[in-house]
């Protein structure tokens, strides 16, 4: 078997949207990423596993620049040709294009509406029937809508963890982003929540473009296109999913995806 196996979605046809090259990250002296070099295909869902402290979070938060003030990055982040790991880049523009949604539902001490209005309102959209309209085609999105639509006033607070967790896709996807990066977005979530969150990322793939850090190896194979596979700092293998789960090429990541790993 091989020791690594990177594929190269573009000389496989695929149309990329974000693309790392030599990118290393240190907090302090510790290198925690070396050489994360992988290609994100357009409207597509890429899932990054591997161990825990492999390597997959700091390589998400590297990506829209969340890494800036706890850790050194280093290398090129290509988006739509350019790169944004660059100290001109305006970070803030830069995330309404790649957002994020984190682990534990984050929902802001403030209304429904308000929770997805905030963001806007922020970036200079005042008119009332505009609001109103995102707020209700990011909740929809989110397959949130049917659920809150009486209730938007109501502080989302009082949300179910499952829904909370929709509300942040909603207020994420609210600012018309392109890529949505996803850390462990299940994990606070019981069975139920996540099977109805992975079917909205399944529908979300049709607008935005998607990377997902999961633990769940059947969550990686239910919904994700590609799959790369993280360990001590690298990316070992970077495939189709099925091929991933099904004919991996490197001992490690067979290992690791059947279940014998550690
Ligand atoms: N803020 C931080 N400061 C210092 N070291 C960190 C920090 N965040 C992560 N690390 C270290 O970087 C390495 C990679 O951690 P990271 O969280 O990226 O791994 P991971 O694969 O996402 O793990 P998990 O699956 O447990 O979330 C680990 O050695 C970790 O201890």
């Amino acid at each position: 078997m091989q020791e690594r196996h990177v594929t190269q979605l573009s000389a496989v046809g695929e149309e990329i949207i974000l693309s790392t090259r030599n990118l290393h990250v240190f907090y302090g002296q510790h290198e925690a990423l070396f050489e994360g070099d992988l290609e994100f295909a357009n409207h597509k869902i890429t899932a990054l596993i591997g161990p825990s402290g492999s390597g997959k979070s700091t390589f998400l938060r590297s990506l829209n620049r969340m890494n800036d003030r706890i850790a050194t990055v280093t290398g090129e982040i290509m988006y739509r040709g350019v790169d944004v790991n660059q100290p001109a880049i305006d970070v803030y523009e830069m995330r309404r294009r790649v957002g994020m949604v984190f682990q534990r539902p984050n929902p802001f001490a403030k209304s429904i509406y308000d929770n997805i209005a905030f963001a806007l309102q922020l970036r200079g959209v005042t008119d009332r029937h505009q609001l109103d309209e995102i707020v209700e085609t990011s909740l929809k999105q989110a397959a949130l809508w049917e659920q809150v639509k009486d209730d938007l006033n109501k502080s989302a607070l009082a949300l179910s963890g499952g829904q909370a967790q929709r509300l942040c896709i909603a207020r994420a996807i609210a600012v018309k982003p392109d890529i949505l990066l996803l850390d462990e977005p299940a994990s606070a979530l019981d069975p139920v929540s996540t099977s109805q969150l992975e079917d909205t990322l399944l529908d979300l793939k049709q607008k935005y473009t998607i990377i997902i850090v999961t633990h769940n190896m059947q969550q990686a194979a239910r919904i994700s296109d590609y799959t790369a596979f993280f360990n001590a700092g690298r990316v070992l293998e970077y495939d189709t999913t099925s091929q991933i789960f099904t004919n991996p090429q490197v001992k490690i990541t067979s290992d690791y995806v059947s279940g014998n790993f550690g």
